[in-house]
């Protein structure tokens, strides 16, 4: 069999790409995913998203010693399924903000401003509210509303305001700074991934094979053209043949690995592994960013935090009636604001929860609590990705760099005063016990530095590492090619040339949306 498509990857963007390009009848697709199904109940309820981490649902990932967090290795996890991370993620369904999009285009990504990748989002959404001039109303991606909000969630919004955090009712509306309430990717109180949106309607098409479980182990390049894969399936290294094009789709890791286990990457490192030099590219693997965040926890004598989510009322309750605690997505409430003085985006992320959360949710604490995580959206510091070998069953080797750059350092213990000043605040202070973390001894600033570098962790969106730009400080150009192999495009987190103020699922989707369309307009 032959196709005109590969798409490796069935994640927030690979599964958008094969499902949109399907619609095509004229055209075979065929796309790819390392991981199963994603149809376990800890995929499906929304609560359980951590249940998820370091089991076969997780690439779990580990970085490399963090030069500036005491050589911490830190966990990170990756969605290995259909959906890809929309099947892991907590769900808060976030755009980023109009400079994002119009920097990207200033610095030479065309087609990419804010105004010009709006219709992509509005295209890829189903806003429960309905559509206007921000959202959509008919697309796959169902976004709502939390079914069931916890009490204590809209304390701590009331809380942040009281602070001086204006209320924002949509943060992908006009104004992205406030405080408020998420919408999530969920439908009727169940998680809602790219999967369900558009690989399941799209899966009737007799032009549309998906394979699960079938690993990419590298892009063929004949010529300088890609024409097909080498993947891994049931036990099986075969090659399949693309007449068209491939399209990598593996997320931030995934992807820079992949194109230099093909030959696409600094070439001095590929000699290293062995590997053939095509395309000497430093910019392969590199400009790595992410969120950090540090999550400051307070015991609360609120009623009904997370804490009782798994009792069997609560089961029973999600089980017939969709609502209830098992619907939260525990990142339930949160703001954006800025740190220090300045009109641009906001450079920091509230992101609360109505129950305690530390180390990824593998610790738990015995009495009820509340979380405010600190993600700082406006972070600076870059770091890279590389191949640890030529075995493309090994992970590839990570290292971000967090706080590399003092300034982010600076307003990450910013926010972690401004969350104690939230805690304080009334309502919520009424209702707030023992700190838990930092911990009353965490006083000055000097002492909150040394704390968040033993424990920050981060808010899971590597991205940038196959970025839009020129030959020289990118991977790819603004139509997704690959710089120096045609017939090979990228579509996911790693092309983002910056970091979106905010979460990066619905980025990747409209990376989806947007790549789709590039793609038909040149066949
Ligand atoms: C725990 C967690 C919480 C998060 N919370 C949020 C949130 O609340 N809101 C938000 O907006 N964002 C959130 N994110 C981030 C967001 O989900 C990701 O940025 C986004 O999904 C990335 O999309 P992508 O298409 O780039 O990659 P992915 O969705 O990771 O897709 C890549 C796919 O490629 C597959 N793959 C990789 N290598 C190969 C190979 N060699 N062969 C075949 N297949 C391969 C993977 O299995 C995966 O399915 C979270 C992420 C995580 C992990």
């Amino acid at each position: 069999m032959r196709y005109d498509y590969i798409v490796v990857g069935a994640g927030s963007a690979g599964a958008v790409v094969a499902a949109r390009l399907s619609e095509n009848p004229d055209v075979h697709v065929l796309l790819l995913e390392a991981g199963g199904k994603g149809r376990h109940p800890n995929i499906q309820i929304p609560a359980a998203f951590a249940k998820q981490f370091t089991t076969g649902h997780d690439w779990n990932y580990r970085t490399e010693p963090e030069p500036h967090l005491f050589g911490r290795e830190i966990y990170h996890p990756r969605g290995r399924m259909l959906g890809g991370c929309s099947g892991q993620n907590a769900m808060i369904y976030i755009r980023g903000n109009r400079s994002d999009y119009d920097a990207w285009a200033d610095g030479g990504a065309k087609g990419w401003s804010y105004d010009e990748v709006l219709p992509y989002f509005t295209k890829a959404e189903a806003n429960s509210r309905g559509g206007d001039r921000f959202h959509g109303a008919d697309g796959p991606l169902h976004v709502e509303d939390p079914r069931s909000p916890n009490e204590l969630s809209r304390t701590i919004v009331d809380a942040m305001t009281a602070t001086g955090i204006p209320l924002n009712d949509d943060f992908n509306g006009a104004e992205q700074v406030g405080a408020g309430l998420y919408q999530v990717t969920q439908h009727r109180g169940r998680r809602w991934t790219t999967n369900d949106g558009y690989l399941m309607p799209a899966r009737k098409r007799p032009n549309l094979t998906v394979w699960t479980g079938a690993t990419v182990h590298r892009i063929q390049i004949d010529n300088g053209r890609a024409v097909g894969i080498v993947v891994e399936k049931d036990g099986r290294i075969r090659s399949v043949r693309a007449d068209s094009e491939v399209v990598v789709s593996a997320g931030a890791f995934a992807t820079p690995q992949l194109l230099m286990l093909s030959g696409i990457g600094p070439a001095d490192h590929l000699r290293e592994h062995g590997v053939d030099v095509l395309v000497d590219n430093a910019n392969v693997g590199g400009h790595l960013m992410d969120h950090p965040m540090y999550m400051v926890n307070h015991e609360t004598s609120a009623e009904g935090t997370l804490a009782g989510a798994e009792k069997p009322l609560q089961l029973a309750n999600y089980l017939v009636r969709r609502r209830g605690l098992l619907t939260s997505n525990i990142g339930e409430a949160g703001a954006f604001f800025h740190t220090r003085s300045g009109d641009g985006a906001p450079d920091m992320q509230f992101i609360a929860a109505p129950g305690y959360f530390w180390n990824n949710g593998f610790d738990s604490h015995d009495n009820p609590a509340f979380a405010i995580g600190c993600s700082l959206v406006g972070s600076q510091s870059t770091g890279r990705v590389r191949l640890r070998s030529a075995d493309p069953t090994d992970k590839a080797a990570v290292v971000f760099n967090y706080f590399a750059d003092p300034a982010d350092m600076e307003a990450m213990v910013t926010a972690v005063e401004r969350a104690r000043e939230v805690a304080a605040s009334e309502p919520l202070a009424a209702l707030v016990g023992k700190e838990l973390h930092p911990g009353p001894v965490v006083g000055t600033r000097t002492d909150l530095e040394t704390e968040i570098r033993r424990n920050v962790a981060h808010t899971y969106h590597p991205s940038c590492t196959a970025r839009i730009g020129s030959e020289s400080d990118g991977v790819v150009d603004s139509e997704l090619r690959v710089h120096g192999v045609s017939g090979l495009r990228v579509a996911d987190a790693s092309v983002f040339p910056r970091i979106p103020h905010g979460n990066t699922h619905a980025p990747a989707v409209m990376v989806g949306e947007k790549a789709a369309d590039l793609i038909k307009e040149t066949r």
